[in-house]
């Protein structure tokens, strides 16, 4: 393994932006799945010698790309995805334990459009790991315009990133409904209380919800139309089939399947989740003015 070496693997609108900013204070590897001319792009086997590993490709591919291409060898692991897996229902951190001890590995949580991070702008992020060792080793890789902040709730941080996606569909149907913005503001501290209320049936703090991971990432993707999430939204408002939607948006909007997920699990738990179910529905073909009306009524 090349020690002190960093790579990002995925290099999507997400992993590239981690590599720019990564790329600020000493040499930052790319690798992905499609060859591209970027500055440091090297192949798979070159980027998995590094020792410190950013993992940006979709949660649901995370699983079948673990098995056939990860070899641990001592790696210290950043998993930039956001998103529960759909067919299990499994959180990330449960999937990456069969292939990575705990202390290995952290989550990275916050509000962080890949557009404004690849222009330098400003943000803040939580790295979320039971290792603050780990925390504290990844630290210095981050540039000055990247705030970071270190958190223990690993499954705080995963809930609030995957829930808002699906919250910011909830919010994109809102706004294409043109409902009003007192609506809106309803439907989005309602979905703050949900996504703590489902994440609480798992042990997260309430305070991650509260915070960047929570509230923070909620605003800023279920406000704009910059979120792929929220761009959803606005084409299930327009009664757009969801595959003409993906297809033009030609990126990945997790909150489709992470919608599954929570459906799935919030009934085998039976914890109250109005909006998110809701949104699957609207996802499965329920008209979404329905769907308001179902969510409003006393
Ligand atoms: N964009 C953003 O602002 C943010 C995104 N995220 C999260 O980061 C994750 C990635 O998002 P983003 O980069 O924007 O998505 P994109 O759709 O832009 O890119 C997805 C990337 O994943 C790779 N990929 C897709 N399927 C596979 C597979 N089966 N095996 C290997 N690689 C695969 C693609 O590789 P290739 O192109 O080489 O084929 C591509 O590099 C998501 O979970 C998202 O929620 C988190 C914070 C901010
Ligand atoms: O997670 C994000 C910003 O923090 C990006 O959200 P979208 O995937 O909806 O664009």
């Amino acid at each position: 393994m090349q020690n002190n070496s960093i790579a990002v693997i995925g290099a999507g609108k997400w992993g590239q932006a981690l590599h720019f900013a990564l790329n600020q204070k000493q040499k930052c590897y790319i690798t992905s799945r499609t060859k591209r001319e970027l500055d440091n792009f090297v192949d798979l086997e070159t980027a998995m010698d590094c020792e410190y590993l950013v993992i940006a490709i979709p949660a649901q591919e995370i699983r079948t790309w673990l098995k056939e291409n990860f070899v641990f060898k001592g790696q210290k692991i950043l998993v930039a995805s956001k998103g529960i897996e759909a067919s299990s229902g499994e959180f990330l951190n449960e999937i990456y334990a069969s292939f990575v001890p705990d202390e290995n590995i952290g989550f990275i949580s916050g509000p962080s459009f890949a557009a404004e991070v690849i222009k330098g702008l400003p943000c803040a992020l939580v790295i979320n790991s039971t290792s603050k060792n780990l925390y504290d080793l990844f630290q210095p890789f981050f540039p000055n315009f990247i705030k970071t902040y270190y958190s223990k709730d690993v499954i705080g941080a995963e809930i609030a990133g995957a829930y808002k996606n699906v919250l910011a569909i909830a919010s994109g149907i809102c706004e294409g409904l043109q409902l009003g913005k007192n609506a809106q503001a309803s439907l989005i501290a309602r979905g703050l209380v949900e996504m703590q209320r489902f994440g609480k049936y798992f042990g997260a703090k309430k305070s991650s919800f509260l915070g960047l991971s929570g509230a923070g990432d909620l605003f800023l993707t279920a406000n704009s139309t910059m979120s792929r999430n929220f761009r959803v939204g606005l084409g299930l408002s327009q009664n757009k089939k969801l595959e003409d939607i993906l297809e033009e948006l030609g990126e990945v909007a997790e909150g489709v399947k992470t919608a599954d997920a929570i459906d799935k699990l919030s009934k085998k738990y039976k914890i109250y989740t109005p909006i998110a179910n809701e949104v699957k529905l609207i996802l499965n073909g329920k008209n979404p003015k329905d769907s308001l009306k179902d969510l409003l009524k006393n």
